[in-house]
């Protein structure tokens, strides 16, 4: 049940569902049914319930809902955008079989309304809300009643998660088969409140006929992939991960990812530092070794021992020519690689150089975490970003465009292989927005593909991870804390 719909991946889902002969309109009463169940769940005593309709099918849901919640008793107004008489296929069905009036949605107001049902778009919504609808929204949102939201909130795009015009803000959504991008994409998955999916018959058999290649991110998706110690292991067969180190200023940051890497489970770590700055990484360090790299040329020579698995490149490395090379060297020389910070900022406006760094790295893997100013620094000018529609969309064009595998950080990271896949994260909390953490997450990464977790799932554990190490800790969060939360998830994960 991970994958993500898009709205056309639903409409064929639909579509296959009655061309196997399940009528549209029972597909409608059992949509209308599991909202009508959200709706009573939890209420005590008769509520007064406004069920807001628009146009099309989503409208025809609510004419569902309003039949079933009169039913139960409750007392339900019905506002619609157009006259039912209107209405066409499988809405107009369902909006004869309710028997109370039909009052108009422009003008509409909230006053005394306990419950209000959001029926007026769904996955049809294909442009912005204008007036006199925009008003109706406004008063949707100002009013103290509990909101209820068919499919996707009203203004949301589910494909992309923006916001067209403007967007209702519900307390609950319910949505129908599978989620859709757009409720865990910001903004839409703030708009959204809790998300109930509800089975309305359509069948996982035609879901994986569809080949949906977006999924939500969670341990369904790789619990099978990670790396576990077997009992005739040593610490060789975990990998070695290596971090390169910024000059004596500039440490922190690999310790922070090194200490990740080694919680994520490499066998060793070593810190590759700048001559200046070993004894103040070595200082801080126990276990986790340090070595003194002078650059691209010693780092080549480092990379001779075959043992050395993946690198960490970029936090705190210093912007330029020397990160670009090292970047190269440990390419050519056919490591796993997570590249970060600095060194996705040496490569600026150079898809080119950071294209020859992927296939030179070939067959180990490419990860790249950009958060959002360095992913316009690296991807800004290339075509099929420019034109995406969404934060999914971009990270997927960037893979693509780079033939890595790239984590598009934020509150809704996604992170999208270049052969299509892509996962959306939804457990970070907002405690990650602290100094250090994307370090850390670089680090949880580069760990677990130092042990030969495949490239693409080894970047969705460790997004999950990171996330779920901030939730475990909470308020108070700092980057340091992230890497001693990782035991307690390693537990949940390997039970
Ligand atoms: N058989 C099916 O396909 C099923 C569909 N279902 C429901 O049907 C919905 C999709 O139905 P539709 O494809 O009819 O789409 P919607 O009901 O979301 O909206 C489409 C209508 O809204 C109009 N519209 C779009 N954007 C507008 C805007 N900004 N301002 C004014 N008018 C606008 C369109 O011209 C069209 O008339 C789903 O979200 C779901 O709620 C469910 O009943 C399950 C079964
Ligand atoms: N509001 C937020 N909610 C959840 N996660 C967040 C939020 N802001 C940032 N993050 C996460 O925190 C990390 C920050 O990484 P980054 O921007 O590289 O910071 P730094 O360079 O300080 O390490 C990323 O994993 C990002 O997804
Ligand atoms: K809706």
């Amino acid at each position: 049940m991970l994958e993500l719909m898009t709205c056309a991946e639903m409409a064929a889902a639909d579509g296959r569902t009655i061309a196997g002969g399940t009528p549209g309109i029972v597909l409608m009463e059992r949509a209308g049914q599991a909202v009508a169940e959200r709706v009573l769940a939890g209420v005590a005593g008769p509520q007064r319930i406004a069920v807001l309709c628009g146009p099309g099918n989503n409208g025809g849901d609510g004419f569902v809902v309003a039949r079933l919640l009169a039913a139960a008793g409750h007392d339900v107004a019905v506002h619609a955008l157009v006259p039912p008489d209107r209405l066409t296929g499988d809405a107009a069905e369902a909006a004869r079989g309710w028997q109370g009036e039909v009052l108009p949605l422009a003008g509409w107001r909230a006053d005394g309304v306990d419950i209000i049902v959001d029926a007026i778009f769904g996955a049809g919504l294909a442009r912005d809300i204008a007036a006199p609808l925009d008003a109706v929204i406004a008063a949707v949102n100002a009013a103290s009643a509990q909101v209820v939201a068919v499919d996707v909130p009203s203004g949301i795009d589910g494909d992309t998660g923006t916001v067209r015009g403007c967007a209702v803000r519900a307390d609950e959504t319910v949505t129908f088969a599978r989620r859709k991008p757009g409720h865990l994409l910001l903004p839409g998955r703030e708009h959204c409140g809790r998300v109930h999916v509800a089975d309305i018959g359509i069948a996982d058999a035609t879901v994986a006929a569809l080949d949906v290649r977006t999924a939500a991110n969670a341990p369904g998706l790789w619990r099978d992939k990670l790396p576990r110690p077997d009992a005739a292991g040593h610490k060789y067969k975990r990998g070695h991960l290596v971090v390169a180190s910024g000059g004596p200023a500039r440490t922190g940051a690999a310790r922070l990812a090194a200490r990740a890497g080694l919680r994520a489970g490499a066998g060793l770590v070593t810190v590759a530092s700048p001559p200046a700055a070993v004894a103040i990484n070595a200082g801080h360090l126990t276990a986790i070794m340090v070595r003194a790299v002078d650059g691209a040329e010693q780092l080549a020579d480092l990379l001779t021992d075959a043992r050395f698995s993946a690198l960490v490149l970029g936090p705190a490395l210093g912007i330029g020519e020397e990160t670009r090379r090292m970047v190269e060297v440990a390419a050519a020389a056919r490591r796993h690689l997570v590249l970060d910070a600095d060194a996705l900022t040496s490569f600026s406006n150079n898809l080119a150089g950071l294209w020859q760094v992927v296939t030179s790295a070939a067959p180990a893997g490419v990860v790249l975490t950009p958060h959002e100013g360095e992913f316009a620094r690296l991807f800004g000018e290339a075509g099929g970003v420019a034109q995406a529609r969404s934060k999914l969309e971009r990270a997927r064009a960037a893979a693509a465009a780079s033939g890595a595998v790239v984590v598009l950080k934020g509150p809704d990271t996604v992170i999208a292989a270049p052969d299509g896949r892509a996962a959306i994260n939804e457990n970070a909390p907002p405690w990650l927005a602290t100094a250090g953490t994307g370090d850390v997450l670089a680090g949880i990464i580069g760990g677990l593909m130092a042990q030969e977790m495949p490239t693409f799932v080894a970047a969705c554990a460790g997004v999950w991870m990171h996330g779920a190490a901030a939730a475990a800790f909470g308020p108070g969060l700092i980057a340091e804390d992230l890497p001693e939360m990782l035991p307690q998830v390693w537990r949940t994960l390997l039970d």
